[in-house]
C-alpha cells in the first residue's frame, strides 16, 4: 500500500486486538508510530516482532513495520510527546457487577497522556464508549490545547488487517456543532485535516467518510454492534420456530439474504454470538440508554443478550438429552474454544461456556481448537485440553461442534467416525455437510433444523 503525501507523527495507546493492528495499519500507510502500553510483557513482544495473539497476516505486517524503522513499542507514554496524533485503543470491558462500560483504562491513559500534548495535537478515541464519553473527556484534552475527535473502529478479528486497511468507511466525530448540522470550529477543523492525512490512502481509493459529531461518532460505532447482535439473536429465534415447525433456518437465511434490503450477513444461526465485544458492547448500550431514560432499547437489547446466552443452554441440553437426561461420565468433545474462528480471543466465547456446562453436569469434556488453547490454559484448569484434533475425537462419545475453523468445517466423517466410541454430533455452527455425515452413519444434529 503506498504512503500518504505527508507522513504523520503517530501515538497508539492501547496494544490489545484493536491497538495492535491500527498501529500496524497506519505504519504500512506509511506513517511514524509507536504502539504504548502498561503490559511490560505485550511491549517486549512486539518491539521483538512477535504478534502477541493469533490474527491472520498481523505477524508479516509487524515484522515489515519494525524493519521499516516507522513503528516502535514503548511503556513509557513520554514517548507520545512528538507525536500529533495519538489514537486511544485502550479496553473498555463490562465493569464487575454491572452491565456498564468499565472506562477507568480510558481515563486512565487520556490522563497521563495530557502533560505530553501540545496546542493543536489531536486525540483521537477509538475504543468503544457508551454515548456521552467523548464528552467527558474532551475538557481534559481540550485543556491542553489539543483537540478530542472520536473515530470509533470497526474491524473484526480474524479479518482485522484487511478491515483496517480496506474499512467499510470510516467515521470522524468531531467536537462543534452548529444549528445547520456538523461544522468544525477552528481546532476540529485542524483535527479532521489531521484525520484526513492519517486516512488519505483510504480516502484517495474512495473510502467514504462520516464526519459528524461526537456523540454520534459514539453511536454509530454502538448501534453498528447493537444491530450486528440484533440480527443474530433474530436469527436465532427464527432457528427455534424453524426447529419447531419441521423447517429448516439455513435455507430460510439463504432465501432471506438474497432480498437486497435485508442482505446475507449476520444471519447464521448457531449456539450465537461471544466475543470481547458485542456481548459486553450490547449491555453497555442498554445500561446507558436506561441511564438517558430511554426503556425501550434496554429492553429490546436485553432481549437479544437473552435469546444469544439462551443459545448456549439449550445445545447443552440437548447434548444431556441426547444421553437419556445426564451426561454423567460421558465422553464429550468440544471442537473450537475460540469464539470465532481465525482467532485465539476466547472472551466470552460460547464454546468454552458450553465445554464448561458439560463438565458441570458431569460429562468428561475435552476441548480442542487450532490457536486458542493457550489462552484456555491455565484459566480454566477443569476442562481437558487437547491440541491434535484426532486425538481429541478418539473415544469420544459425542462431538459438538462450537467454532467453524476449516479443520472441523472440512472434517472427513469417515475419518472421524472411525476414531470415536459414538457417531453424534451437534453442529452448534450449522457448518457440516449434513447429508454427507449422516451418509457416514453419524447421528446430526443442527440448531434450526430439522
Ligand atoms: N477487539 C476488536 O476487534 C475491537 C475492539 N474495539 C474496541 O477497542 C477497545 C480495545 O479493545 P481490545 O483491543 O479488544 O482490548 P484488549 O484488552 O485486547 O486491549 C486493551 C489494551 O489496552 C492496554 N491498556 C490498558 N490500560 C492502558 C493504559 N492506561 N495505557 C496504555 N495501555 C493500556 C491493555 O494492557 C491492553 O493491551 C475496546 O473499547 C473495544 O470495544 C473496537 C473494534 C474492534
Ligand atoms: O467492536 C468490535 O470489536 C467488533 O465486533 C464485531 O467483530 P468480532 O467480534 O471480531 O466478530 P464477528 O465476526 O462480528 O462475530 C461476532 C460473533 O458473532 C457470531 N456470529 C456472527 C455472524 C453470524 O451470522 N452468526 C454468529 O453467530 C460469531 O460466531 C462470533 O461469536 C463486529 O463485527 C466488528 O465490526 C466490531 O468492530
Amino acid at each position: 500500500m503506498s504512503g500518504p503525501t505527508t507522513p504523520l507523527s503517530i501515538s497508539v495507546i492501547g496494544c490489545g486486538y484493536l491497538g495492535t493492528v491500527h498501529a500496524v495499519a497506519m505504519a504500512a500507510l506509511g506513517h511514524d508510530v509507536v504502539g504504548i502500553d502498561v503490559s511490560d510483557e505485550r511491549i517486549a513482544l512486539l518491539a521483538s516482532g512477535e504478534a502477541p495473539f493469533f490474527e491472520p497476516g498481523l505477524p508479516e505486517r509487524l515484522t515489515a513495520g519494525l524493519a521499516s524503522g516507522r513503528l516502535r513499542f514503548s511503556t513509557d507514554i513520554a514517548v507520545a510527546a512528538t507525536a500529533d496524533l495519538h489514537f486511544v485503543c485502550v479496553g473498555t470491558p463490562q465493569s464487575e457487577g454491572s452491565d456498564a462500560a468499565d472506562l477507568r483504562a480510558l481515563f486512565s491513559a487520556t490522563e497521563v497522556l495530557i502533560p505530553h500534548l501540545r496546542p493543536g495535537s489531536v486525540v483521537a478515541g477509538k475504543s468503544t464508549v457508551p454515548v456521552g464519553t467523548a464528552a467527558r473527556l474532551s475538557g481534559l484534552v481540550e485543556g491542553a490545547g489539543a483537540t478530542l475527535v472520536w473515530n470509533p473502529e470497526f474491524l473484526r478479528e480474524g479479518r482485522a488487517i484487511a478491515d483496517s486497511l480496506s474499512p467499510d468507511r470510516i467515521v470522524v466525530g468531531v467536537s462543534a456543532v452548529e444549528e445547520s448540522g456538523p461544522s468544525a470550529s477552528a481546532g476540529s477543523s485542524g483535527a479532521l485535516n489531521m484525520l484526513r492525512r492519517a486516512y488519505a490512502t483510504m480516502l484517495e481509493l474512495g473510502t467514504p467518510l462520516v464526519v459528524t459529531d461526537l456523540p454520534t461518532a459514539e453511536l454509530v460505532k454502538g448501534a453498528a454492534n447493537a444491530y450486528l447482535a440484533t440480527r443474530i439473536s433474530f436469527m436465532n429465534a427464527m432457528a427455534d420456530v424453524a426447529e419447531r415447525a419441521g423447517a429448516d433456518v439455513v435455507g430460510l437465511a439463504e432465501a432471506l439474504g438474497h432480498d437486497e434490503r435485508i442482505g446475507p450477513h449476520y444471519l447464521r444461526a448457531g449456539i450465537g454470538f461471544g466475543g470481547g465485544c458485542l456481548p459486553k458492547d450490547i449491555r453497555a448500550f442498554a445500561a446507558r440508554a436506561t441511564e438517558l431514560g430511554a426503556a425501550a432499547p434496554a429492553a429490546l437489547l436485553a432481549q437479544v443478550d437473552e435469546i444469544n446466552l439462551g443459545q448456549r443452554a439449550r445445545i447443552v441440553e440437548a447434548v444431556a438429552e441426547h444421553f437419556g437426561g445426564s451426561v454423567v461420565g460421558r465422553r464429550v468433545t468440544v471442537l473450537g474454544a475460540a469464539f470465532k474462528p481465525e482467532s485465539d480471543d476466547i472472551r466470552d466465547s460460547p464454546a468454552i461456556d458450553i465445554a464448561r456446562a458439560l463438565h458441570r453436569l458431569g460429562s468428561i469434556v475435552t476441548l480442542t481448537d487450532p490457536a486458542a488453547l493457550p489462552n484456555v490454559a491455565g484459566r480454566y484448569p477443569e476442562l481437558s485440553l487437547e491440541a491434535s484434533l484426532d486425538h481429541a475425537l478418539r473415544d469420544a462419545e459425542c462431538l459438538v461442534l462450537a467454532t467453524e475453523w476449516a479443520e472441523y468445517r472440512l472434517l472427513d466423517p469417515v475419518r472421524a467416525g472411525a476414531l470415536v466410541a459414538g457417531r453424534t454430533v451437534f453442529d452448534g455452527r450449522n457448518c457440516l455437510d449434513r447429508e454427507a455425515w449422516s451418509a457416514a452413519g453419524w447421528k446430526y444434529r443442527g440448531i434450526g433444523r430439522r
